[in-house]
């Protein structure tokens, strides 16, 4: 199950790219949808809110009276904290049961406001972010959908900056031109990301990266950070660091797409411990390889990860490289040179050597 986090501020569109997503045959898990749920009539969530926010929240029927609720929950962070204490905990409980409920081979996109805000990120294989400037969004939820502009900016004043959200994005979607720009934006991520990276998760399919050498890509950093976060999420307290290193990590050197990634545990049972739960969480283990090393599924993001204990030489050479090269321009311009023509375990050699001499000197 490939297991994708949508989120993206008030009104940016989360629904509409939702939409294309549903059509496309993926399975929708809609977190506005499941926070209605959980406080329909005669439910402990309802009676919950009533005791935290007073009668006046519900109407002449029984039922929530939504603006009641909001005008009085996003007053401040102390009454939005309050709302959110009440009911998130209740929507999590649900969103597990729709996530058990979906079929292995499903693509589940789970359309949550409050990613970012919640630190969730890291549970997802992709996580797609809608964005439109808030301006932009404003007049939307105003002039389409009729909400009252003092609302809309208080609930944007309680959810995370535009920046934060963007740091979280492995797919930023553009929504600020028309409708049919984002639709067909997301049929085409459909078929060029999500359909094979699905595919290649339920098949074990690794993705190979190409060594050819690319210029320096300062989105190298934000997305090891990412891939990071990901690999902590899978081996939680096994891995005593988890760290970017290898040609990427140094900054303005050009170097093949693949990111390399260290998982640094305490000994040899550790890294077994690593191994199984990163194949369990669909990383393939190269067995052509004479350490440790897996492949990542993404088609569009080609990962190598190394799972070291901490007394192997190699983990510290990993470590100390990107400063060692970082700091020599005569060694970097040799870098370059060697990572174009020469095969992986020459370049590895050549990595070697250098730490080793750099370390010799200090
Ligand atoms: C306060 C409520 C009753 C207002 O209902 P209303 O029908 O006006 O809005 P709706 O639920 O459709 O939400 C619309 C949008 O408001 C924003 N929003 C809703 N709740 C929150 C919140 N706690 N913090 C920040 N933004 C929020 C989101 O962008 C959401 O997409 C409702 O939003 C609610 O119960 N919120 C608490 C649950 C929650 O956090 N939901 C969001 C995702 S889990
Ligand atoms: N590209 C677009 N051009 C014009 N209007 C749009 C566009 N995308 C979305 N809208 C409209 O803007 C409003 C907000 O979009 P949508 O409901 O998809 O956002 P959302 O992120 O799901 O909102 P919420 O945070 O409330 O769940 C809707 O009325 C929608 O029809």
């Amino acid at each position: 199950m490939l297991m994708v986090g949508l989120t993206g501020g008030i009104g940016a569109g989360k629904s509409t790219v939702t939409a294309v997503l549903k059509e496309a045959g993926a399975v929708i898990v809609d977190a506005d949808l499941i926070a209605r749920e959980v406080v329909e009539p005669g439910s402990p969530g309802l009676a919950m809110l009533v005791a935290e926010f007073g009668e006046d929240i519900l109407g002449s029927d029984g039922a929530l009276d939504r603006a009641a609720l909001a005008a009085r929950a996003f007053v401040d962070a102390k009454r939005t904290a309050a709302l959110n204490a009440i009911t998130h905990p209740l929507i999590g409980e649900r969103t597990a049961e729709l996530f058990g409920t979906a079929p292995e081979d499903a693509i589940v996109v789970h359309d949550m406001p409050l990613l970012v805000e919640g630190g969730m990120t890291p549970g997802y294989h992709l996580v797609i972010v809608v964005d439109a400037p808030a301006e932009v969004r404003l007049r939307r939820l105003v002039e389409q959908r009729g909400m009252p502009e003092d609302d809309a900016r208080a609930r944007m004043s309680r959810q995370a900056t535009d920046e934060a959200r963007r740091a979280a994005a492995d797919i930023l979607i553009d929504n600020s031109g028309d409708r049919q720009t984002v639709v067909d934006l997301t049929r085409a991520l459909v078929e060029i990301r999500l359909d094979p990276f699905e595919h290649n998760l339920r098949t074990g399919t690794p993705v190979v990266g190409e060594r050819t050498v690319v210029p320096f890509r300062p989105e190298w950093a934000g997305e090891a950070e990412r891939a990071c976060a990901r690999l902590r999420h899978v081996v939680g307290g096994t891995a005593n660091r988890i760290d970017h290193v290898g040609p990427t990590a140094i900054e303005g050197l050009d170097a093949p797409d693949i990111l390399d990634l260290q998982v640094t545990v305490r000994d040899a049972d550790a890294v077994e411990d690593a191994l199984h739960s990163l194949t369990g969480a669909g990383y393939v283990r190269d067995r052509s390889s004479d350490r440790p090393l897996l492949h990542w599924c993404d088609p569009a993001r080609p990962l190598e990860v190394t799972v070291v204990a901490e007394d192997d030489p190699d983990h510290e050479f990993a470590l100390l490289m990107a400063d060692v090269i970082g700091a020599d321009p005569g060694a970097r311009a040799e870098y370059s040179e060697i990572l174009r023509r020469a095969n992986r375990e020459e370049t590895r050699e050549w990595e070697r050597t250098l730490t080793e001499a750099s370390l010799r000197h200090r």
